[in-house]
């Protein structure tokens, strides 16, 4: 099973070998307004699922948005270690 810190690893590892195909690089090369608009996207998403679906696919949207946080972190340049700081 993936951990925040494995996905975070590998996103990160993308952003620098830029794979072909990888939807990460893509993501990135969108740019911060439009990663903002996914993040968005995915957070009403959560919200929905967590209301009316299951606790399944809850999870499975919960996973989506960290996703996504995480492709913005990396367009920032900001580490895990930035954002534990303030929890
Ligand atoms: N965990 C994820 C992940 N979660 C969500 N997503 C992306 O987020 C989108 C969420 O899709 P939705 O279900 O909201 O559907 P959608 O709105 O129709 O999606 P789009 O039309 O916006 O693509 C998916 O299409 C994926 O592009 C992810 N993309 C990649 N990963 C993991 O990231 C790693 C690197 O992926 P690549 O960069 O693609 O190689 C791999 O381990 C992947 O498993």
């Amino acid at each position: 099973m993936k951990t925040f810190d494995a996905l975070f690893a590998e996103l990160s590892e993308k952003a620098v070998t830029r794979p072909a195909g990888s939807g990460t690089v893509a993501e990135l090369d969108a740019g911060v307004h439009a990663i903002g608009k996914k993040i968005v996207e995915e957070a009403a998403e959560v919200w929905m699922a967590a209301e009316y679906q299951s606790d399944e696919e809850a999870a499975e949207e919960i996973s989506q948005l960290i996703y996504h946080l995480q492709v913005l972190m990396i367009a920032k340049g900001l580490t895990p270690a930035d954002v534990w700081r303030h929890l």
